[in-house]
């Protein structure tokens, strides 16, 4: 389908992003409301991140799943790109985190469960995310979690070529390694990450938050603790994510079956039990 800039009506601008700006819009023919990202191909260029924007377009418009912010369609005029993104409610995650300074072990282990569905869809189709952080989650009209920003994305395996910017947080062990091109990594890179996105959720910072140098020694020897008012549930999945060997880290199947998402998540009568005892109490 060809989309162009007159079948829609601009609406309020929802923010800045990295390379330019997020409005609400709404497609005149059909009503249908929508996030455009405006993206000019200049500071693109300088950026070095034309490669990620057609990564993202290529990638996130193939990827049809609820928590994923779908991406409908793109074009683009002389001077910029624009992309037809699905409209999130309730923003970006990272606003709530900072706003509430940290999430309840019930929110957490909601948001870490949909957070694994959305990775095993794409790991099934051979997709890293490589960028998994607060700031590249919003949040629907529900609270529900949609994973955007696939620019950093890549077909898996694959090994690491981009020069690395932004936090260090989220990076993984085997990423920092120095060495030659041969040290190719998995989707497990993504496990690692949805580790510290856990302990961020619970703790209100990230476990290995220190100066930049700091940061990537104590990433390399995987230091870190976990504080005492986090449950042994929520811990004991944070230690088995952040493990320094990558393919000792549990899967996605695993972290859905874990103790501590199956106490908070499991739908079904016992959920809806504690729900309507809570209401009636
Ligand atoms: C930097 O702050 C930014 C930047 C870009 C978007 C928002 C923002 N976005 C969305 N939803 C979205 C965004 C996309 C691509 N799909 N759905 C909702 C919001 C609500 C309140 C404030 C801000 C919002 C913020």
């Amino acid at each position: 389908k060809q989309f162009h800039l007159g079948m829609f009506e601009i609406g309020r601008p929802l923010g800045k992003g990295k390379f330019g700006r997020v409005y609400l819009v709404r497609e005149r023919s059909s009503g249908f409301v929508c996030a455009l990202k405006v993206l000019h191909k200049n500071e693109l260029k300088h950026g070095g991140a034309e490669t990620q924007v057609r990564r993202e377009i290529e990638i996130q418009s193939n990827l049809r799943h609820p928590n994923i912010l779908r991406l409908f369609g793109h074009f683009h005029d002389s001077k910029r790109i624009f992309l037809i993104l699905e409209f999130a409610g309730k923003g970006e995650l990272y606003k709530h985190l900072r706003r509430e300074s940290k999430f309840p072990e019930w929110k957490a282990a909601q948001y870490v469960a949909q957070m694994a569905a959305a990775l095993k869809y794409c790991h099934k189709k051979h997709i890293i995310h490589r960028d998994i952080k607060p700031e590249n989650i919003l949040l629907g009209i529900h609270g529900e979690i949609k994973l955007s920003d696939f620019g950093w994305s890549v077909h898996a395996p694959s090994n690491r070529r981009e020069t690395l910017c932004g936090t260090l947080d989220y990076l993984p062990p085997e990423m920092l390694k120095p060495g030659r091109d041969k040290n190719v990594y998995s989707n497990k890179v993504d496990l690692w990450s949805l580790g510290v996105l856990t302990y961020e959720f619970l703790v209100g910072e990230a476990p290995f938050e220190d100066t930049p140098v700091m940061t990537q020694r104590k990433i390399s020897r995987g230091e870190m603790t976990v504080p005492g008012f986090v449950s042994p549930e929520a811990k004991d999945l944070i230690k088995r994510l952040l493990v320094l060997d990558p393919e000792k880290r549990i899967s996605l199947d695993q972290v859905q079956e874990h103790p501590w998402i199956i106490k908070h998540c499991v739908k079904g009568e016992r959920a809806t039990m504690r729900e309507s005892k809570s209401t009636s109490s």
